[in-house]
């Protein structure tokens, strides 16, 4: 496509319930998003960064200021005239702010496929129409009462497995009431955003007691570049250990994979760089016989979009963390995600098949980047 206007928009939507993880709570997603006026369509691109460098290095601040002085005047200095292929070879030279990349790969994405009349399911080999969804719970104020009457709240709304936000102090013995309220039969995984120290007998001790509890998995117990340090709890553990924050693009799985660092990989085509480099991690786990599932970053319904349709590509086979989007929003920035017997459906239309909607965007912050 060839783009003519380049723009981020910022817009902050509250959630409808506080979101407290082992890094801290948020009670809004302050969204960060791309937006490209090309002179064959428009395409609309969600940067997932939290206002804060609190799960990775990046955060929303940083890659408004990187996009704006680094990325864009990169990508449309050889010329406007650009395919969404070409965005990591116009970007190569630039190290880390995966998000802020895969923001800006996905916008020009979006509108190339919207020209060619072509769904991001379809042209990412999708096989599935709907997508079975998970939910993932944080650390409610209100301790272990309130955990069990969200989680029963979610098991009501129809999510097929629930993952609980672990951090220390707050681990054994909210798991143990879920399973004393819900039985063995819940399906039920844990993430501990890197909250515990491979080094700390009491944090060792805690995650032992969770690899008691029948989970699914144990996701990114520890912090993201410690791989041998996670290969040897896996090896200790029944527990499947699933990483995250550490698997930072396809190369970074290969080695997670080749050090048995994990058994299962969290995707977030926001993380990993955008949907290309996604791609190339879930080919790389389906070699490997290694099962995937999207993970979210409380994405709005342009973020969500793209992580339905990844979502619905055949090595994604456990269900993942796209929820309905009323879980986190009272109200979307786009038309919304709604949860049918436990499943979404995969955008059809042109695109990642979803745009913001006018009287939302309205209240919303712009910076013109180029154009
Ligand atoms: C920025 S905090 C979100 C990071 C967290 N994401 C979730 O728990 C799921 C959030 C969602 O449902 O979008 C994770 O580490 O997996
Ligand atoms: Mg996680």
């Amino acid at each position: 496509v060839t783009v003519e206007r380049l723009e981020l928009v910022r817009v902050s939507l509250p959630l409808v319930t506080p979101f407290r993880t082992s890094f801290g709570v948020q009670h809004e997603r302050d969204a960060l998003l791309v937006h490209v006026r090309a002179r064959e369509a428009q395409g609309w691109g969600e940067c997932v960064t939290p206002a804060a460098p609190v799960y990775s290095e990046e955060y929303t601040g940083g890659a408004a200021h990187v996009l704006e002085h680094q990325l864009v005047p990169r990508l449309l200095a050889p010329g406007r005239t650009l395919r969404a292929e070409d965005v990591g070879l116009r970007l190569a030279g630039v190290r880390g702010h995966r998000m802020a990349r895969a923001a800006l790969e996905s916008a020009l994405l979006d509108a190339q496929l919207r020209a060619a009349g072509r769904s991001l399911a379809v042209h990412l080999g999708a096989t599935r129409d709907r997508v079975a969804a998970g939910v993932s719970v944080g650390i409610p104020d209100g301790g272990i009462p309130e955990l069990l009457e969200q989680v029963e709240g979610y098991l009501d709304a129809g999510y097929v497995r629930v993952k609980a936000k672990v951090a220390r102090g707050s681990d054994v013995a909210p798991m143990q009431a879920l399973r004393t309220r819900f039985g063995a039969r819940l399906r039920l995984q844990v993430d501990a955003n890197a909250g515990y120290d491979p080094d700390t007998p009491a944090d060792v001790a805690a995650l032992d007691a969770l690899d008691e509890l029948g989970l699914l998995q144990i996701e990114q117990p520890f912090a993201p570049d410690r791989l041998l340090a996670h290969a040897a709890h896996a090896a200790r553990w029944r527990t499947p250990v699933c990483l995250d924050e550490s698997i930072t693009d396809a190369a970074r799985a290969v080695e997670a994979l080749a050090l048995r660092a994990c058994r299962i990989v969290n995707v977030k085509p926001g993380r990993v760089g955008g949907p290309f480099e996604t791609v190339r991690i879930h080919d790389a786990c389906r070699d490997r016989g290694i099962p995937v599932w999207c993970g979210g970053m409380l994405e709005t319904g342009i973020g969500r979009a793209l992580n339905v349709a990844v979502a619905a590509m055949p090595g994604f086979e456990l269900p993942g963390d796209t929820s309905a989007s009323d879980r986190y929003f009272r109200e979307d920035l786009t038309d919304p995600f709604v949860l049918v017997d436990g499943h979404l459906a995969v955008p059809t239309t042109p695109g990642i098949g979803r745009e913001p909607r006018d009287e939302v965007l309205a209240t919303a912050t712009r910076l013109p980047l180029a154009g």
